[in-house]
């Protein structure tokens, strides 16, 4: 695992913090930085929406190029980026220095769906087959159209519980975000993007969401485009585009 006491400690400081803004009832948006900062708001969150929801859980939209579900042992890169959703649901239980992440800690891979995957690591791909894990890849959005993909995303996680959208600008076509270290081609359109914002704003459940993997150091020509993708995504998602 690479920097593993530094992300253990950050991100363990951002759980405490996002679960007791959650606990307030407050919204909490996380801007990455590379996607293992959803360790720690993903813990949070998961911890007090346990604590407020009559123990139901919260539900995770995870749209992403990646699954980021490898454990320290699957993982064939050792970066953390790609393990975040295996810590915050239990997979990697008890692996120092991130055991301070306890069961009440860990989101429920019954309610995770994912969107826009198209890179996807072997051992990551019998994760999700194994948990049954709901995913709607490019091929999916291509198919079916992003209206459709997201009755069934929310039909999936029904309508009892909260949701934590954990939003990588690779999910998006690198045409609209080139600064980001790991691109794929063929990803989302910038206006499904914001549909899916939209979408799970006007779902009225929506209490938490991260925006992830930009990253500024890159200095390609991109990163104003970059950003401006971003900031539009955020502000559907907020509900300042409403119709
Ligand atoms: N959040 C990301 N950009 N993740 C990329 C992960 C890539 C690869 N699956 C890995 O485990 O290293
Ligand atoms: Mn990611």
């Amino acid at each position: 695992m690479k920097n593993a006491w530094a992300v253990s400690r950050e991100t363990r400081k951002l759980s405490e913090l996002v679960h007791s803004l959650r606990e307030q009832g407050r919204f909490t948006l996380v801007l990455g930085g590379d996607h293992s900062i959803a360790i720690g708001s993903l813990t949070g969150v998961a911890r007090a929406t346990r604590q407020t929801h009559n123990g139901r859980g919260v539900s995770v939209v995870w749209v992403d190029a990646h699954a980021d579900i490898n454990t320290p042992s699957t993982s064939l890169s050792g970066y953390l980026h790609g393990m975040p959703l295996a810590f915050a649901s239990g997979l990697a239980e008890g692996v120092a220095p991130f055991d301070w992440i306890r069961a009440d800690h860990w989101i429920d891979l019954s309610r995770l769906v994912y969107i826009a995957l198209r890179d996807v690591d072997e051992e990551e791909r019998k994760t999700v087959a194994s948990h049954g894990i709901k995913v709607f890849d490019m091929e999916d959005i291509a198919r079916l159209g992003i209206q459709k993909v997201m009755e069934l995303v929310l039909q999936h996680i029904g309508d009892a519980s909260a949701i934590h959208l954990s939003f990588d600008i690779d999910s998006l076509d690198p045409k609209y975000a080139p600064c980001t270290g790991f691109p794929v081609e063929g990803g989302l359109s910038l206006s499904d993007s914001c549909y899916i914002g939209r979408c799970l704003h006007k779902s009225g459940r929506l209490v938490a969401m991260d925006l992830v993997e930009i990253n500024p150091l890159l200095e390609s020509d991109g990163l104003q485009q970059t950003l401006g993708s971003a900031q539009l995504i955020v502000s559907h998602a907020l509900g300042f585009n409403e119709e």
